[in-house]
């Protein structure tokens, strides 16, 4: 595993003292990590705070494999049903090691539809035969709308197919006792993979959440969790400025003091593009939060926002240059891409093509970062860069880790929790009153009262 943080153009040497860090500035937090580090170990140890742990469970992954040889035999389609922690993690493991055009993959083949539009998922029914796909139902509560729907929906063509055996097309990925599914589990005999308790959704990816669909795919997950665990330990580093978890989370911390309330991250590679998605929910519901752990009013957290090098640079980069100086741009950086092919100039009549000459895309792409990256610490703009050696199992499993433990030193550091998500919930709890839910009539009606004095200001 090699993958290295570059915090080089967040330090004011580099960066001008308006908006660069002065080292005795982030050294200064050193004695509150500290006491947030021991407080993230004796929960770690107590077995509060599952992610900790996920690397080393190496029956599961046993578990896992056995099962995902046997259903590569058998299917030759495989439809992960989930949303939220419960997608982007396996999405972005896929399209990072595997394929990164969704759905092309060798057989079986593999989708990820986490999302509720109709015409979207009617339109996946075109590219598999239900008989023959494996549904992975994924749902840490067990009762998410759009999970509970989009199962409902292809129960449909499972019972067409398949008659009273449709179980045997569907597997669950859930808590080991709370929740629908495992009503559903203890009727009909359902293989359930499980998510520890506690483990929350967006930090669940090295469980069966997203170790199933990479196992399904071929990929190879015990060098994920490798990486994975090899990260855990220098993350758990006393030296905490030697510490990568510490060192980020301090910079973000100290640049969210600063009104720096936006936090991009922008891949140069389309391969970990997704990896950006699964950090911003892991960022976005982590540290969003209206009360600190006191109960004062604090309202904090950082926008996540992807972009992708060097597409965005044509897009967004205009922006992050010479508008509002509020942001923290996160690289992703492939050092040594598996195919690096050298062009040749194929029209000598213009010779404005020679600087191409035996160059190769990765070169391009990798000097396009860095250009762009001049171009921002040159106008004090704030930026860091996570350097993956490659893309490879152990340095995507090394990134899930990192960017974990950070987020968790983050909410430590900003005094928040960071492992709930009240916030969301309300909308969840509007949903099934709105939907008609049992239990939420009271709620329902408070809905329709509030809607019906909204005014109304269309256009
Ligand atoms: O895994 P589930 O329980 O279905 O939850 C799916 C998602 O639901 C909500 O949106 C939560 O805020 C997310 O954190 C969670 O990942």
């Amino acid at each position: 595993m090699s993958l290295k943080l570059d915090f080089s153009n967040v330090v004011d040497v580099n960066l001008g003292s308006e908006h660069g860090l002065g080292m005795e500035e982030i050294q200064s937090l050193v004695e509150k990590g500290r006491r947030v580090q021991q407080e993230l170990r004796k929960k770690a140890e107590a077995d509060t705070l599952g992610f900790y742990k996920l690397p080393y469970k190496k029956d599961v992954f046993t578990e896992i494999l056995t099962f995902a040889n046997a259903a590569r035999k058998r299917f030759d389609y495989y439809v992960h049903l989930g949303i939220g922690g419960s997608a982007l993690g396996p999405i972005a493991i896929h399209t990072s090691l595997k394929d990164s055009y969704y759905n092309l993959s060798e057989s079986p083949k593999i989708f990820f539809p986490d999302n509720v539009d109709p015409d979207w998922i009617h339109d996946l029914l075109k590219h598999i035969d239900v008989s023959r796909t494996l549904f992975h139902v994924v749902s840490k509560s067990g009762a998410t709308a759009e999970t509970a729907a989009t199962l409902l929906y292809f129960m449909k063509y499972l019972k067409e197919a398949l008659k009273d055996n449709f179980y045997k097309n569907l597997i669950f990925t859930t808590d080991p006792v709370e929740g629908l599914l495992n009503v559903i589990a203890r009727e009909y005999p359902i293989k359930c993979f499980r998510i520890p308790p506690n483990v929350g959704g967006r930090f669940s990816v090295l469980s069966p959440v997203g170790l199933i669909s990479a196992a399904i795919a071929g990929v190879d997950i015990e060098a994920i969790v490798r990486g994975a665990a090899e990260m855990a330990q220098q993350c758990d580093n006393d030296d905490l400025m030697q510490n990568p978890a510490f060192v980020f989370a301090a910079v973000h911390y100290l640049y969210m003091k600063r009104g720096k309330n936006i936090s991009v991250m922008m891949p140069y590679s389309n391969k970990l593009r997704d990896l950006a998605d699964w950090y911003r929910q892991l960022w976005a519901e982590s540290l969003g939060k209206r009360y600190d752990v006191h109960g004062n009013v604090v309202e904090v957290g950082q926008t996540p926002v992807k972009a992708l090098g060097a597409t965005d640079q044509h897009s967004q980069v205009q922006l992050y240059v010479e508008g509002p100086n509020d942001k923290v741009i996160i690289f992703l950086e492939v050092e040594q891409f598996e195919h690096n092919e050298p062009l040749h100039n194929y029209f000598p009549q213009i010779g404005e093509f020679n600087y191409f000459e035996g160059k190769s895309l990765g070169q391009l792409l990798n000097y396009e970062k860095q250009a762009t990256e001049l171009a921002l610490t040159n106008n004090q703009r704030p930026n860091l860069t996570i350097k993956f050696s490659e893309v490879s199992a152990e340095n995507v499993g090394a990134f899930f880790f990192l960017l974990e433990a950070a987020t968790a030193f983050a909410g430590g550091l900003l005094e928040i929790n960071a492992f709930d998500q009240p916030g969301v919930e309300q909308g969840k709890i509007a949903t099934y009153a709105l939907m008609g839910r049992k239990g939420y009539d009271k709620k329902r009606k408070e809905i329709l009262e509030q809607l019906e004095k909204k005014r109304s200001f269309v256009v």
